[in-house]
């Protein structure tokens, strides 16, 4: 493990720690907020604005291997969202090759505000189920609040489908403190029973839940244990997805560590249905995250 300062002005300090060949951590210190990211998956790992507690979980049991995705912080479903089957019965995995995937850093801006970090993936017969021609920018603005921001372009003479998930993780003190109340009035499709168009208001956040709503208004993730609200707002995202494994699917799960099921809840800002572009045209679609004390 070494590290290295890439960046570092009066404002901030960026570094490098690389894991292993494959896998680079930056890590920002700002007065403002730390945080951390992975440019394999180009994930975002953590971030904290100074003054609260960490808004991201990461599971202490990720790997960090070529091939597999990092459990926490906020994985990027693209360019699909859940399993893909297509239409010869292949199985394409969960959740896309974006987060499988090695990204590279592009620009940073640095001031006495926040930190701009851009960063891309961009490829071409990537995944056999998906092959064509593509640029993904990522741009990240690091702050007391946070902003994050995909655009995609298809660089290919077809138009091409995608689904996606900006797939958070959002630490809190258990999912039993935890509501979020504007989902309570919202259509959602049951993932877990498979039921379609269902309206049923939940208590708290303990899993296993794993729901589709059809809304794209503004969430508030309230935890009453942390006494903490983090407000989710979205762009151009059509859904909401809301994710806890429980303890039975988590106890299988290799990578969240042990009662790890219970220190965070997903609220996903998500394209769950297939969104067309069109040949040499772009997508875009962000959230924007801040977190308050009560
Ligand atoms: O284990 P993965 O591939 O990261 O997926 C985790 C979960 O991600 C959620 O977005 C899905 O709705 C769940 O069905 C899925 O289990």
């Amino acid at each position: 493990m070494s590290d290295q300062i890439l960046f570092s002005t009066a404002f901030a300090t960026i570094s490098q720690r690389s894991l292993n060949q494959d896998m680079v951590i930056l890590e920002i210190e700002h007065p403002l907020f730390t945080a951390s990211l992975s440019l394999y998956g180009g994930q975002v790992l953590s971030w904290q604005p100074r003054g609260h507690e960490e808004v991201f979980w990461q599971s202490n049991s990720t790997e960090f291997k070529q091939g597999k995705a990092i459990r926490g912080g906020i994985p990027l479903c693209w360019p699909w969202f859940g399993a893909y089957i297509d239409k010869n019965g292949n199985h394409g995995g969960n959740h896309g090759f974006a987060r499988n995937n090695h990204w590279q850093l592009i620009s940073q801006q640095i001031s006495e505000n926040d930190v701009i970090l851009t960063l891309a993936f961009i490829g071409e017969r990537v995944h056999e189920l998906w092959p064509a021609k593509f640029k993904v920018i990522q741009t990240l603005t690091f702050s007391s609040t946070f902003n994050q921001q995909l655009t995609i372009s298809n660089l290919s003479q077809e138009s091409v489908n995608y689904s996606s998930a900006l797939h958070s993780y959002f630490k809190v003190s258990h999912p039993n403190n935890v509501q979020v109340p504007n989902l309570h009035s919202v259509c959602f499709d049951d993932k877990i029973t498979n039921q379609k168009q269902q309206k049923n208001q939940l208590a708290d956040c303990v899993g296993p839940i794993d729901r589709i709503y059809y809304s794209a208004e503004q969430q508030v993730l309230i935890d009453s244990g942390l006494k903490r609200k983090i407000t989710l707002d979205s762009t151009h995202c059509q859904q909401w997805v809301l994710w806890n494994p429980g303890h039975e699917i988590a106890k299988t799960m290799q990578d969240i560590h042990d009662e790890g099921e219970n220190e965070f809840v997903c609220l996903e800002a998500a394209n769950t249905q297939w969104q067309t572009i069109g040949a040499g045209e772009h997508a875009e679609f962000s959230q924007r995250i801040s977190v308050d004390k009560f």
